[in-house]
């Protein structure tokens, strides 16, 4: 039996517009997603995910006693759930050459799930980790995140970038642009989340953005704008010393980009009113700057603010369901048990 971790994370700036190119900068979060896989003697895959829960289904029983009943759930519901562990167990067949291989698969995770914490990305590098290593095939890390990275790409009908699979994998803090992937010094970024408690369909927000981009004009030179501020933060994360504490010059300035961020993404139609909510909520408490993280349309909104005050707020504002900081997870991917 073998068991890895990976990470989530929150995108200090960048998200969709990294979908065409430009650069952008997650950082990992220690909250993990666990996936145990175990080979089996025959060629099947048994799932078991008790995270992910089911809208609804229909159920038709015939009555006896002992009879299974024939319970009815759509198809592209179990689809949406199953896709990422089916794409991770697939790449690790595939990286391990063993096309029928068969496993027994866990997966916990404490990263809620399409909320823009990179719950899928976690899932995927932890499961093909776990999955290659069960079969004594074990991956380097650069080849980890590239398969985790195809996975992603396939489940989104061809519309994700490396960024959430790099950061998972590596930890800290990645400038992902393209297929220019690099871990980055950054000093420890006080974070904060908000959580609305609901979740956005990353490939529905991605395409919305996508087409957003070839009807106009001004959407793409929105999208190239994110790259632009994104490259200023860069050029203030390089400059900053990693090993102390952040100044408060850097926290303001990383902040307003921050703002700025949300600003753009809430142009190209992917914040919500909760999303809003939150980050007012946070920007009223003092924070340095706020934005929503990862492919929006709810679920999560990231904060700086070295004091309690923003956690406290968001904690108190109506629509937030779940307030946490978040430390940055210096250790990306990892092996719980051999
Ligand atoms: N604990 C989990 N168990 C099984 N699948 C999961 C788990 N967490 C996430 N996933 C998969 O990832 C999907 C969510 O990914 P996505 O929409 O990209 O949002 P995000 O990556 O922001 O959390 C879920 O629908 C599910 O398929
Ligand atoms: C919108 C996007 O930039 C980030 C999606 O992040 P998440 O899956 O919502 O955590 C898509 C991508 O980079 O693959
Ligand atoms: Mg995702």
């Amino acid at each position: 039996m073998t068991v890895c971790e990976a990470p989530g994370k929150v995108y200090l700036f960048g998200e969709h517009a990294v979908v065409y190119g430009e650069p952008a900068v997650p950082a990992a979060i220690e909250r993990r997603a666990t996936v145990t896989a175990e080979p089996r003697d025959d060629d099947h895959v048994r799932v078991e995910a008790e995270d992910l829960s089911l809208d609804g289904f229909t159920v038709e029983y015939a009555g006896g006693r002992g009879e299974r009943p024939d319970i009815d759930v759509p198809t592209p519901l179990v689809e949406a759930a199953m896709g990422y562990v089916d794409a991770a167990v697939e790449q690790a067949r595939e990286a391990a050459d063993a096309p029928d291989a068969g496993f027994d698969i866990t997966v916990q995770s404490d990263i809620p799930l399409g909320a823009g914490l990179g719950s899928s990305a976690a899932v995927v590098v932890a499961g093909i980790d776990a999955a290659t290593r069960a079969l004594g095939e074990p991956l380097d890390r650069r080849e980890l995140a590239e398969r985790a990275y195809r996975a992603e790409f396939e489940v989104q009908d061809g519309q994700a970038s490396r960024a959430d699979t790099f950061c998972s994998t590596m930890g800290g803090a990645v400038r992902v642009a393209g297929d220019d992937c690099e871990p980055i010094d950054a000093p420890n970024l006080p974070f904060v989340v908000g959580f609305d408690g609901g979740a956005g369909d990353t490939g529905e927000l991605v395409a919305g953005v996508r087409e957003l981009r070839a009807e106009h004009e001004f959407a793409a030179d929105t999208v190239e704008s994110i790259g632009d501020l994104v490259r200023t933060g860069e050029a203030l994360l390089a400059e900053a010393d990693a090993e102390s504490d952040p100044e408060p010059a850097l926290l303001a300035e990383l902040g307003e980009l921050m703002d700025f961020n949300h600003g753009l993404l809430a142009a190209l139609g992917v914040s919500a009113r909760s999303l809003d909510a939150m980050v007012w909520a946070a920007r009223d408490a003092g924070a340095h700057g706020a934005k929503l993280t990862g492919a929006g349309g709810g679920g999560c909104i990231v904060a700086l603010d070295e004091s309690d005050a923003t956690e406290t707020a968001l904690s108190f504002t109506q629509g937030c369901e779940e307030a946490f900081r978040a430390e940055l997870a210096t250790e990306g991917v990892r092996v719980v048990e051999p």
